[in-house]
């Protein structure tokens, strides 16, 4: 087992906003993947970053630990005149990510997620969490103080002294490749029919042991669907389909075939990035 430990920390690296040919030259390759709840980002982000070695940040773990603090500390999260709390607590938490890759390529890699260096991983997957975050995320300042710190994240894993200067970077989301990385050089928009999506998060649901009530089909879809409506139509960087994404659906795939697909992709454009920058010397 590899283990690559992330933590959110201050640096100031950026990325540049000079033309993408050169950044491409300069920094790891990013891959940004976008999509409605549970089209099968984190497992797919997850399994392209073990197959190609790179890091992977899942930038959902960050607005669920910000809607578990709040929850926490008694905030109603749907109470709008909380929301200079809550933007509060976005910036002052302190949210880490460890992800365990496997040697074997067909095994899932894990991921822990530290609020406040408490492993908090399973309790942010609850459903009260789930009902609330779509809230949270809706918060302008919530989003700023997030965006900080996942770029804060991606820089450490990128540079040479963070995280061991890895080939390159996966990251899932909403707005991964509209706001977090414009200019990732792949960026895919995950869909999936919502009944197949709700089927297969009760399933996730009833595996890890998930002891909540009243929980059926219908009821999970219903939630999906309304945490996609909020995302989509919120104002501060809403859930859409970058211009330059590749949509893939993932309704009759099978995790190894979307994983495959993107992985080969990858590899398709650092081929094509290779030969145009050493036809260039
Ligand atoms: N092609 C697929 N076939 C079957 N199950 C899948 C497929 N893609 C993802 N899943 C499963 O669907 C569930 C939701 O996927 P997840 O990666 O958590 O989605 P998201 O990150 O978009 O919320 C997980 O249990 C995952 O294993
Ligand atoms: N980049 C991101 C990631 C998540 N989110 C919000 O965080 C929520 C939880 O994200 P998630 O990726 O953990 O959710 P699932 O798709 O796993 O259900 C989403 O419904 C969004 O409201 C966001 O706004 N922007």
């Amino acid at each position: 087992m590899a283990s690559r430990n992330i933590a959110t920390r201050l640096i100031t690296r950026t990325f540049s906003s000079s033309p993408k040919v050169t950044q491409k030259a300069t920094r790891p390759f990013q891959v940004a993947i976008d999509g409605p709840a549970a089209s099968g980002k984190s497992t797919t982000a997850k399994m392209v970053a073990q197959r190609l070695g790179f890091d992977y940040i899942d930038t959902g773990a960050f607005y669920r630990c910000v809607t578990l603090a709040a929850l926490s500390k008694g905030i109603d999260p749907s109470n709008q005149s909380q929301a200079s709390q809550i933007s509060n607590l976005a910036q002052s938490s302190h949210i880490g990510l460890k992800t365990v890759f496997s040697t074997s390529p067909s095994s899932l890699p894990t991921t822990r997620v530290f609020l406040d260096k408490k492993d908090v991983s399973s309790e942010i997957r609850t459903g009260t969490v789930s009902k609330h975050v779509s809230a949270v995320a809706a918060i302008g300042p919530v989003r700023e103080a997030v965006l900080q710190k996942v770029r804060d994240m991606g820089a450490t894993s990128a540079s040479q002294e963070g995280n061991s200067g890895r080939a390159g970077l996966v990251m899932d989301g909403r707005d991964i490749g509209t706001v977090v990385l414009p200019n990732a050089d792949l960026k895919i928009f995950l869909v999936a029919d919502s009944r197949v999506r709700a089927e297969r998060r009760l399933q996730e649901l009833a595996k890890s042991g998930s002891k909540e009530e009243g929980l059926d089909v219908e009821t999970v879809q219903k939630d999906l669907e309304r945490r996609d409506e909020l995302d989509r139509t919120r104002k501060a960087s809403p859930l859409r389909k970058a211009d330059d994404a590749v949509e893939l659906d993932t309704s009759h795939l099978t995790i190894e075939g979307q994983v495959d697909a993107i992985v080969q992709e990858v590899h398709r454009r650092q081929k094509a990035a290779s030969s145009s920058s050493s036809s260039s010397q």
